[in-house]
């Protein structure tokens, strides 16, 4: 026996998430784009075993369907597959970033014999589309699902299996309460490194030594202002009242700030410094999505093609694990400062020792 996944919108999300499946043993993946030239482009990359640009012939039969299309356009396609014959038990889940509008929505469909779950995957990244797809992006992070009260255990359990294959740790949150902590971990960031890069973006138009000196710093918290505008614009609008009041909390942040300023209070500044620092080295480690816990070496490297490619083979040869890798600063005529990321302490100690005999220079 079979089992039909059929996933709308394979882009980084939902090619992830075939790229999870597709192989597996009794599964065969079919992919809805929207465009030809998309679904070519499934196939020709290997990402789902069928595509089609029919909703109707994607979702006949199928055991289970994935909605991995922008918020804006979750509601539309839940809408669209209630009018079709569904197979009896099909399970609908989808991995938008709110899930108060969708599971409300659902809720209001009253399927018959067929079944939606709200999902979202706390992974993800900057890019977008099904060329950044990979399948080791749920690997360790958490997975919200967001069940009815009424929905049977077996069908909760048949999704939570099948999930299985993103090896994501699965985790119950109610969709409102998601909405808030997810508005306030996810979405507010977003907004903030948008707004820090178009303010940097605009000093830059008056002189481009801002663009040229922005090193580590900058591109550490703005790596996220990169992320695909259409996904965010129908994120933030779907949460518009959480972000509202969020932003109102935000402004009153900055404004303390402003005050500490102009009084010149050095205590209240480190003490803001002191309290950010100590939530943020509680927050839990080894989980994508979060905050990745790592092992780092900061290594200065001449700033030249093929630099990153000869670090990561040497690694490999020596069966050094490497979680992560960047050039983090990088300017002209200077040499960068590549970071190196460990999961295992022990895997950055040999690498420490790899390249020191190697003649870099090193720093933890
Ligand atoms: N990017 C992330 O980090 C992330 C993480 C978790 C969840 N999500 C959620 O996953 C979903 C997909 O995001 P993504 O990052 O994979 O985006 P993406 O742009 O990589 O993929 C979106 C897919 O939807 C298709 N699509 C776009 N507009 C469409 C339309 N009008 N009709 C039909 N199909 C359309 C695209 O062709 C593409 O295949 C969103 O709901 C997003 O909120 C994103
Ligand atoms: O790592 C990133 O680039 C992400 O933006 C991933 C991220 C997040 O904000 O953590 C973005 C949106 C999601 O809905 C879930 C995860």
């Amino acid at each position: 026996m079979t089992t039909k996944i059929a996933i709308f919108g394979v882009g980084l999300i939902g090619g992830s998430l075939a790229l999870c499946f597709k192989g597996k043993p009794g599964i065969t993946v079919v992919g809805h784009a929207h465009r030809p030239v998309s679904a070519e482009k499934y196939i020709s990359r290997g990402v789902v075993d069928e595509a089609t640009l029919s909703i109707e012939e994607a979702a006949l039969d199928a055991d289970f369907i994935f909605l991995c299309v922008p918020v804006g356009k979750l509601d539309e396609y839940l809408t669209k597959l209630s009018t079709l014959p569904l197979k009896k038990g099909c399970v609908i889940t989808d991995v938008g970033s709110t899930k108060a509008s969708i599971t409300s929505a659902a809720a209001k469909l009253q399927l018959q014999d067929v079944y939606f779950v709200g999902g979202h995957p706390m992974a993800g990244s900057e890019r977008s589309g099904v060329e950044a797809a990979t399948p080791l992006l749920f690997e360790n992070a958490y997975y919200v699902l967001t069940p009815p009260a009424d929905l049977p255990d077996e069908v909760y359990e048949s999704l939570v299996h099948l999930l299985t294959y993103t090896r994501a740790q699965i985790v119950k949150v109610n969709p409102v309460e998601h909405d808030r902590i997810v508005g306030a971990i996810s979405h507010l960031p977003h907004i903030i490194a948008v707004a820090l890069v178009n303010q940097v973006c605009d000093y830059n138009e008056t002189n481009s030594l801002y663009r040229r000196l922005a090193a580590g710093g900058f591109r550490d918290i703005t790596r996220i202002a990169s992320s695909d505008p259409v996904i965010w614009r129908d994120i933030l609008l779907n949460n518009r009242e959480i972000m509202l009041q969020m932003l109102s909390d935000w402004n009153e942040g900055i404004e303390s700030f402003v005050q500490m300023l102009e009084a010149e209070d050095g205590d209240g500044i480190t003490e803001a410094f002191a309290k950010a620092n100590d939530f943020r080295s509680e927050l839990p480690e080894s989980r994508k999505g979060i905050i990745t816990s790592s092992f780092d070496l900061y290594i200065d490297v001449p700033d030249h093609p093929g630099i990153i490619g000869r670090i990561a083979t040497e690694l490999g040869m020596n069966h050094i694990n490497l979680s992560n890798m960047q050039i983090i600063e990088s300017r002209e005529d200077v040499p960068g400062i590549m970071r190196l990321s460990f999961r295992q302490e022990t895997d950055m100690e040999r690498a420490k020792e790899l390249l020191n005999n190697m003649d870099y220079s090193i720093s933890l």
